[in-house]
């Protein structure tokens, strides 16, 4: 597999205060990568110096190949800063197409590329305004069309959908989702629910270091299920019976956690509607997965 980003022994200090320490880190090359973590934990300052805005203490910090902050990585590596600023007298169009040519793309080009990302991101009826008239959300979604620039390999996006409308977060999480085909996401986040639905992997960071790697791809799959009632005992039998049954655990007094074999009983959660419908027992909810959540908080470590 393709190593994107590899980060050897990684310290960061401002002033006395280490904020990351001795980090080891590889991405490779698929589905998106979340960064999660506390405020102030330093998910800006790795994103930062993979980005080569600023340089470690101590370490190698390597992206695609190259060192970090070399001019090989123009075009193949985009990023949305967490405090990206245009320049507000200058209208969208014009500056995406002046970041195209610094990336060295043709006039041509860099026309095509400007209305292809500012489509992605809704700003086509933008495209001739002025920065200063756009809406905070909207300068988000420029700033992120702006790290599209030239489909990049590799996309760094700290906190992309903050700011947004639902709508627009929506959009952009389905636009997230379709570029992944061709291009790595590494997506620094507080949102646990969109991170769930866009990462492959997610790595928390916790004094300085990556504390955990949760990988969400998984053959076992699990399901929740909420019911109305507490007699539930005799349904217990039935479910063990069920074809791709692994196993079940009482999470509250009203739920219960499957876990199942996804690639043998992909239809596992309508055999067991069957077996409560024919059991008449009745059921709040049935939800998928263990959420983010509680892998990340309640996993013990
Ligand atoms: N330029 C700087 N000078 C001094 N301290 C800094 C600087 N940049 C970041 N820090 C400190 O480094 C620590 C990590 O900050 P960072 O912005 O990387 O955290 P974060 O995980 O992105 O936080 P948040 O979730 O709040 O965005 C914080 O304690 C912050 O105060």
């Amino acid at each position: 597999m393709t190593v994107l980003v590899d980060c050897q022994g990684l310290t960061k200090r401002f002033g006395h205060k280490a904020v990351l320490q001795q980090l080891d880190l590889q991405i490779h090359a698929g589905a998106a990568v979340a960064l999660v973590g506390a405020n102030g934990a330093g998910k800006t300052t790795l994103l930062s110096l993979l980005c080569g805005y600023i340089q470690p203490d101590h370490g190698r910090v390597e992206v695609l190949g190259h060192q970090a902050g070399s001019p090989a990585l123009n075009g193949r590596l985009g990023a949305l800063p967490q405090d990206a600023q245009f320049d507000p007298d200058f209208g969208l169009a014009m500056q995406l197409h002046w970041l195209a040519r610094l990336q060295g793309m043709s006039v041509a080009k860099s026309r095509q590329e400007t209305e292809r990302v500012l489509a992605l991101v809704d700003l086509t009826a933008e495209a001739g305004s002025k920065v200063a008239q756009l809406s905070h959300g909207m300068r988000k979604r420029l700033a992120i069309a702006q790290s599209l620039l030239g489909e990049p390999e590799l996309v760094l996006l700290d906190e992309p959908t903050a700011g947004l409308d639902p709508l627009h977060a929506k959009a952009l999480r389905d636009c997230i989702q379709r570029l992944s085909a061709h291009c790595t996401f590494v997506i620094s986040s507080h949102n646990l629910f969109e991170l769930e639905q866009l990462c492959g992997t997610v790595l928390m960071l916790e004094q300085g270091r990556i504390r955990q790697q949760v990988a969400q791809v998984s053959e076992t799959a699990v399901l929740r299920l909420q019911l109305c009632q507490e007699n539930y005992q005799s349904l217990l039998p039935l479910l063990e019976q069920l074809p791709g049954f692994v196993s079940w655990q009482c999470t509250s007094p009203l739920q219960l956690e499957l876990q199942y074999d996804a690639v043998t009983a992909s239809d596992f959660d309508v055999q067991l509607l069957q077996v409560l419908h024919q059991q008449g027992i009745g059921y709040r909810q049935l939800s998928r997965g263990q959420s983010l959540e509680q892998q990340l908080f309640q996993s013990g470590g």
